[in-house]
């Protein structure tokens, strides 16, 4: 049997997760037998906490699998393949990831295994996509037109945070990048999963052109005018991302530490106290730019600060720190125990937003929070968290 393979792309926080959690209900509602492939940049994998244990899932952990670990990817499809013999598998990339790379990857792999590319998958975040355009710079602008142009299916998401010219303005630039894919709008991602599951033939025609779309990103700057003169949603700040000044194209970071690799879902180190992962540039792609146009530049500064926490914090404290996270930290996400509440809670802040939803953890995870950014003073978000947990334990 040919397993059927889906990519999930899409800039952190636009809602992979959101979706792959419904794929996975989907599937599993009709008997099938569905494994994940999550990737993340950070050293925990939190959305992998929140899914089900009985789907069989592997974790790239610590970097981004375009690049530091696109070998593992092969390892770990034909690990699934072999012991679960799944009928279905979703890589989940990580947010900063360049999705031609991992195109690449899956296609060399499906020479030797018997698995077919169904869909690549791009998710926006349809407000993101408005605010960058009106800039037209930055890495982030770039890295989200590779992710719509190498797209099989696009999705609009979170299209109730934007008026519906935003929406139509953000659909005509990204049909523009990509006249191929069907393209849906859709809040959190609903979408009908025969939308989905049909391969559709501008795969195939995409994927030939990926190299060549890609070579020419970096000059890149589209035909439509950025006339927009309406101000953003009321549900977000206006404040511009300037700390997107690079001219390059893929977010990956390569850390320190070690990949890891689980082939179980824990997915959390036992360590309790905080740790980073220091973030250095690395050219490993620079030197192919020959063969590959400019596709391959130095990867840019994505930091991530991972802190685990020993004690309980207040709530009011730690949501007045992330409603003023700086700018430079673009996505947030943990697990905490509040001492001022019963539930424990996962949290989630993208793109200026934040979500907190209690829950009931099935298996024992540790009270953690990933912040992901460019250029943030770790060392700040450290010490306040820090003052929290002392204030949370009466210091
Ligand atoms: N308002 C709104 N929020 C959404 C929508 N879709 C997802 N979200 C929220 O956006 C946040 C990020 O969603 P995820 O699905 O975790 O995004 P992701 O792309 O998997 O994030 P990373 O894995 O970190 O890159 C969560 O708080 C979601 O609940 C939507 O359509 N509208």
């Amino acid at each position: 049997m040919t397993v059927p393979i889906y990519i999930l792309s899409g800039f952190l926080g636009s809602g992979k997760t959101t979706l792959l959690q419904q794929m996975l209900e989907n599937w599993k509602a009709e008997g099938k037998m569905p494994a994940v492939v999550m990737n993340e940049i950070g050293d925990v994998n939190l959305d992998g906490m929140m899914l089900d244990g009985d789907v069989a899932m592997a974790e790239l952990l610590s970097g981004c699998i375009c690049c530091s670990n696109r070998a593992d990817l092969g390892m770990e499809l034909y690990n699934l393949i072999q012991s679960g013999e799944p009928d279905v598998i979703v890589i989940e990339a990580s947010g900063v990831a360049n999705p031609v790379e991992i195109l690449d990857a899956v296609t060399e792999i499906s020479l030797y295994h018997r698995m077919e590319l169904r869909n690549l998958i791009t998710v926006v975040d349809v407000m993101h996509l408005w605010e960058l355009y009106e800039q037209q710079q930055g890495k982030t602008y770039r890295l989200m037109q590779e992710q719509i142009r190498a797209a099989s299916i696009l999705i609009m998401n979170k299209s109730d945070l934007v008026q519906p010219q935003q929406l139509a303005q953000v659909q005509d630039i990204a049909r523009r990048w990509n006249p191929y894919a069907p393209m849906y709008s859709t809040v959190r991602c609903e979408l009908d999963r025969a939308l989905y599951e049909e391969a559709h033939p501008s795969l195939a025609a995409n994927s030939a052109e990926q190299h060549e779309a890609a070579s020419i990103l970096s000059t890149s700057t589209d035909a439509l005018t950025a006339n927009n003169t309406q101000s953003p949603s009321e549900s977000y700040t206006s404040e511009s991302h300037a700390h997107d000044t690079h001219d390059e194209h893929c977010g990956c970071h390569s850390s320190s530490v070690a990949n890891t690799t689980h082939s179980d879902s824990s997915g959390v180190s036992a360590e309790s106290t905080s740790s980073e992962a220091p973030v250095h540039e690395h050219n490993r792609h620079a030197n192919d730019d020959h063969s590959h146009g400019q596709l391959h530049h130095s990867h840019e500064h994505v930091m991530v600060y991972t802190h685990y926490f020993e004690q309980p914090i207040n709530s009011e404290a730690f949501e007045r720190l992330i409603a003023n996270l700086p700018s430079e930290v673009y996505r947030a996400k943990g697990i905490l125990t509040f001492s001022d509440t019963n539930s424990r809670f996962l949290f989630q802040y993208a793109y200026q937003q934040s979500d907190f939803m209690k829950i009931t953890p099935q298996k024992e995870v540790p009270d953690v929070a990933v912040f992901i950014g460019e250029h943030f003073d770790k060392r700040h978000i450290q010490e306040q968290l820090q003052l929290l947990e002392q204030q949370g334990a009466g210091l």
